[in-house]
């Protein structure tokens, strides 16, 4: 926590491995502190309808651990109904998805808050448009980059393989966070191990497995 920059971007090894659970998490802690902390979500795929809007459950989540409240176009400037790769959705609706129109809204957080919680879609390389991926995006924030490792079986070569491209990027690292989603991983000691030698630095945070999570 006290290592966290107040600005940071929250990427995973993949989509499903806890990047909007730790992001509330972190988001909650600092709001404990007295910080004014806003969750941002620029790209979402997945909505439903309800209560006469198109909602998605990471925007509903993040703005239920922001205590600052913003338009909703500026915490989630593009939402799309399937829950399918962004770019594709994206294609699908007809609409181009501009980092310019996302870094106009996340400086609009910025003013606003002491602390923005910025979560990717999916991994670093997930692709927004034709051109662009999660980690241009990072790189058009100029935001450090938080990595949550999804603690199951294949997460080291996805944490190295997300390490790497962080650094050919020169793309700030504020660490890394060990979240448990698989009670069932074998050697989860080993694994943690394993990722702290490789990473060259040991998580920021470690959560557990809380089965009252899984959905
Ligand atoms: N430590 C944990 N223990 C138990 N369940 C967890 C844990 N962390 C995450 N989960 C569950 O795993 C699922 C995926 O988590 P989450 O939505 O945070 O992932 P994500 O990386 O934000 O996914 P997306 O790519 O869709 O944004 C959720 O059902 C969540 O409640
Ligand atoms: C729908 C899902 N929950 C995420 N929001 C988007 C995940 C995109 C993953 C694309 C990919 O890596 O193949
Ligand atoms: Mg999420």
């Amino acid at each position: 926590m006290q290592t966290l920059p107040r600005h940071f971007f929250v990427t995973g090894t993949d989509t499903g491995v806890g990047k909007t659970t730790v992001s509330v998490r972190l988001m909650q802690a600092f709001a404990a502190q007295g910080l004014k902390v806003i969750g941002m979500k620029p790209v979402a795929s997945g909505c439903e309808w309800l209560d006469g809007q198109w909602q998605n459950e990471d925007v509903r989540q993040l703005i239920a651990a922001s205590n600052v409240v913003a338009p909703p176009e500026w915490i989630n400037p593009y939402c799309f109904e399937p829950p399918i790769a962004p770019h594709i959705a994206a294609a699908e609706a007809g609409v181009d998805i501009q980092l310019e129109v996302i870094e106009a809204a996340y400086r609009q957080l910025a003013t606003m808050a002491d602390v923005v919680v910025v979560e990717g879609a999916g991994g670093l390389l997930v692709p927004l448009n034709s051109t662009q991926t999660i980690a241009d995006l990072i790189q058009a924030l100029a935001l450090p980059a938080l990595l949550v490792v999804g603690m199951r079986l294949g997460c080291i070569n996805h944490a190295l393989l997300t390490a790497e491209v962080l650094a050919q990027r020169n793309i700030e690292g504020c660490g890394w966070v060990a979240n448990s989603i698989d009670p069932q991983m074998s050697r989860p000691d080993e694994n943690l191990q394993t990722l702290i030698a490789c990473l060259q630095q040991p998580p920021v945070l470690t959560l557990p497995y809380q089965a009252a999570r899984t959905p």
